[in-house]
């Protein structure tokens, strides 16, 4: 099979996009791990498919799976670089356009300055709803929130748990650069407290409006940027009291804007979406 395909990257989290709009596209796992392979594919963190809305009140669906060829819930990077691709693709021409998840629906913005906002919906912070089996364990309340102290490797970490439709587990740290992103978030990836596995956030508090941020994600490793967890971090924060309702996020690969007013609310996160190259490939 050939297929046509366009690489995009979002503060550095990159994406293989394809339309299936027009024709149903059901990839083989292996398939799925061949395009987002750096070597023996095109090279990409996260898989975007798009297809048609699969009912009256959204515009499209939008199917995501990671490099190892799981789907999943969410991709907030991803969601930025979808809506400029239905765009650039002629496939709509409205600024604002609703799409459904695997178990979300979505509003995307595109602003006049060529940023994308997307608002993520509201964050959950329920163990079981993560998932997250919190049983034996005693949180330490902080602020509004609470710190879960989950053993890693013989020392204790300290775990803010939020689900912003997929699974994030968020500590913070002194200083991003020297945190033990590449060692122990594979780790915490794998941990069986975490049933469906989990990504790794890693947050220094630069400011009450500024945080900066590694992730280790669930079934990609180390990325340049993540949305989702972007989200996470900065609503783990806003309810430890670390931080305000504004936040921006320092990613290696990039800035985003995160703001939640609060319990309830939807999250909002506002960043950058672009086309790196159109390809074709024989899968
Ligand atoms: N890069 C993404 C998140 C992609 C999915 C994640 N790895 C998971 O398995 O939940 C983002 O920008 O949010």
């Amino acid at each position: 099979m050939r297929l046509k395909f366009t690489k995009m990257q979002g503060a550095g989290n990159d994406f293989v996009v394809l339309d299936a709009t027009r024709m149903p596209l059901a990839l083989t796992p292996e398939q799925t791990r061949r395009l987002g392979d750096r070597r023996f594919g095109v090279g990409a963190d996260q898989i975007l498919v798009v297809e048609p809305g699969g009912r009256p009140d959204v515009d499209f669906r939008y199917r995501i799976f990671n490099n190892t060829g799981d789907e999943v819930e969410h991709c907030g990077n991803g969601a930025r670089c979808f809506v400029r691709y239905v765009h650039e693709h002629g496939l709509t021409d409205r600024r604002s356009v609703r799409v459904e998840t695997l178990n979300r629906l979505l509003e995307l913005r595109l602003q006049d300055d060529g940023r994308v906002t997307v608002d993520m919906g509201p964050p959950e912070f329920e163990a079981a709803q993560v998932p997250f089996d919190a049983m034996g364990l005693a949180p330490r309340t902080v602020g509004g929130g609470v710190l879960w102290p989950v053993p890693v490797d013989g020392a204790t970490v300290e775990l803010a748990v939020v689900s912003m439709g997929n699974p994030h587990a968020v500590q913070r740290v002194d200083d991003v650069d020297t945190a033990p992103v590449p060692t122990q978030g594979p780790l915490i990836e794998q941990h069986p407290r975490f049933p469906r596995q989990v990504n790794a956030g890693y947050m220094q508090v630069l400011s009450r409006s500024r945080i900066r941020l590694r992730v280790y994600e669930r079934g990609a490793g180390e990325t340049l940027a993540c949305g989702t967890g972007a989200c996470a971090a900065v609503v783990a924060g806003i309810r430890l009291g670390w931080l305000d309702a504004r936040v921006d996020v320092e990613a290696r690969g990039g800035e985003l804007t995160i703001e939640w007013a609060g319990e309830g609310h939807p999250v909002l996160m506002t960043g950058p979406a672009e086309t790196v190259f159109e390809g074709e490939i024989e899968l």
